[in-house]
């Protein structure tokens, strides 16, 4: 056998195996109605339509089963909302003939209802319109499906999930369901948390509440449990003997364009950090669960929670970019940040003294997001390794998703010296022809399918909010301000001095590129 087909052969033996859910791959079957709630906005022709109609072309929404109901205020017709997604739903690489034809079925799906927020009458017609449908598609009673996305503002998931009790329920509960999804910001702080946390908890059940972070749904975060727990390399390796600090980075490259009145309501901690970094967090630190049942995981992930130390004000760097306030939709004085460098602290066997810094920001110098393990120097180190760097492992979220170990190597040629180098598994080059899905469209199969492993529990929620909470307060009455810093630039100075005051040591001379095909 020559080396190219022993390498098919292995690649194929790789497991495909789904995991996670004993039920994997029972489908469930009947009338599937999925509503998008302010369906107008933004997140719905961005995010969570282009996410259904990628699940549809690749036969996750059957036709026979399937519709699709915008709901919003604004007063357009099915054919007006149609056309203003439809652009989102086509790009250079899906421009094929085969395409054009699947996204004319998909449209075709799309009915939009129009009706307020916190009326009867909208919600009546909407459930007029889904049970027209019901019964259009022969569904047996109780076989149907309801999936509500709440693509709206935070501020009126009450009425929203009061009228959706009221008015649009399924019909049985003799085997089909009704479920909701909701967005972040869930609250403002662990008070406003746990008020609307027990607003919609009164009316559904926790199994019917998927609270969504799109971060649980990207590739590599999904595969942080595979990686820490189905490797003998890291079992010993990952605690605070060998691994010195974490960081764990969110940069984009763009301010808040188009979104800044949302934004300085909230600030870069409640929009990034307390959610998403937070989350990855969590799968990094965590033990191992007794299972991959979604409570078992969800239960590691709120006892990592629950043992973060509360934040000390000198290890938070705030920033605030030049020109941030030139945008109309924010007050002159706005204190908000839209940078922030925050250690947290694990007080538990595994991570004590280790720092966890999260650092999350706007307008920075490049768009990416990464988890770096920085381990700890060689003890009695005979070869100067000190000097160059330290031993990394990277995990590379977005974009060119990928995972790389910088470490000390021999520099090839006569003489005896050592240089930096790395075993890389960059995803494109390793797993090509392979589509990564969207987060989006992964996270919303798994509610159709019933599996609240990536989303997030009511504790877990709290939990979160009872970390950032007291820093928020102090930042929003003003006791903790922001440094200016230039779009484009790595954010405050300050948040460098902090990270290096933390522990972490920069490597100089040495760049990981990714590698190109
Ligand atoms: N946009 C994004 O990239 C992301 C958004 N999110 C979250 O998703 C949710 C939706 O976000 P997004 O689509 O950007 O929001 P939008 O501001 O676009 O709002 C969505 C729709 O809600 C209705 N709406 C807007 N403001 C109000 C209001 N004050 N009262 C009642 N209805 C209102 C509008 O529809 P109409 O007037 O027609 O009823 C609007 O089209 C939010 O919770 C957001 O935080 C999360 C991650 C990313
Ligand atoms: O939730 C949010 O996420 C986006 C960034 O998402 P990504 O998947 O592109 O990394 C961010 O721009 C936005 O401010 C925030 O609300």
């Amino acid at each position: 056998m020559d080396s190219g087909q022993w390498t098919v052969e292995k690649r194929s033996s790789l497991g495909s195996e789904s995991f996670g859910r004993e039920d994997a791959n029972v489908l469930e079957t009947g009338c599937l109605s999925i509503i998008v709630l302010g369906a107008s906005g933004d997140l719905a022709k961005k995010k969570t339509f282009p996410a259904l109609f990628n699940l549809y072309r690749q036969g996750f929404l059957q036709e026979s089963e399937v519709h699709i109901f915008g709901y919003a205020r604004t007063k357009i017709s099915d054919d007006e909302l149609r056309n203003r997604i439809r652009g989102y739903l086509v790009n250079d690489k899906t421009a094929s003939l085969e395409h054009s034809e699947s996204l004319s079925k998909f449209l075709q799906l799309i009915k939009y209802v129009s009706g307020s927020y916190d009326t009867d009458e909208g919600f009546q017609l909407l459930d007029k319109e889904i049970s027209k449908h019901e019964v259009s598609k022969n569904s047996v009673e109780g076989s149907s499906r309801r999936l509500f996305y709440f693509a709206l503002p935070p501020s009126v998931y009450p009425s929203v999930s009061r009228m959706i009790k009221k008015c649009c329920m399924n019909k049985s509960d003799l085997g089909g369901w009704t479920r909701i999804v909701v967005e972040k910001p869930f609250g403002k702080d662990l008070e406003s948390a746990e008020h609307l946390s027990s607003q919609i908890g009164e009316l559904f059940d926790e199994a019917q509440i998927y609270r969504i972070d799109h971060y649980l749904g990207k590739e590599l975060v999904q595969n942080l449990l595979v990686l820490r727990f189905a490797n003998r390399f890291f079992l010993p390796l990952w605690n605070r003997d060998n691994i010195d600090n974490v960081q764990i980075v969110f940069r984009e490259d763009f301010g808040t364009e188009g979104r800044g009145g949302y934004f300085d309501e909230y600030g870069i901690i409640r929009d990034i950090i307390q959610n998403h970094l937070l989350q990855v967090l969590c799968l990094v630190a965590m033990e191992k669960p007794v299972s991959l049942k979604p409570e078992h995981i969800r239960d590691e992930k709120v006892k990592v929670l629950q043992s973060v130390l509360p934040i000390k004000d000198e290890e938070v760097v705030l920033g605030q970019y030049e020109g941030y306030r030139d945008d109309p939709t924010v007050p002159d004085n706005s204190n908000t940040p839209t940078f922030a460098t925050v250690i947290l602290r694990i007080h538990n066997e595994r991570w004590e003294g280790v720092p966890f810094i999260l650092k999350a920001g706007k307008a920075l110098g490049s768009r990416k997001a990464e988890i770096r393990v920085q381990f700890k120097d060689v003890p009695g180190d005979i070869f100067k390794c000190k000097k160059q760097g330290r031993n990394e492992f990277v995990i590379r979220l977005q974009p060119s998703e990928a995972m790389y170990m910088k470490l000390t190597v021999k520099q090839p040629g006569l003489e005896m010296r050592t240089a930096q180098s790395e075993l890389d598994l960059s995803y494109r080059q390793r797993y090509q022809g392979v589509t990564i899905p969207e987060a989006y469209e992964r996270l919303i199969l798994d509610t159709i399918r019933g599996d609240q492993q990536h989303f997030v529990r009511r504790d877990e929620l709290k939990a979160a909010w009872e970390i950032f909470t007291p820093l928020l307060h102090r930042i929003d009455n003003g006791k903790m301000k922001p440094n200016s810093y230039q779009p484009g630039s790595r954010g405050p100075a300050e948040a460098d001095e902090l990270l290096s005051k933390a522990g972490y040591v920069q490597t100089h001379g040495y760049i990981w590129i990714p590698p190109t095909l």
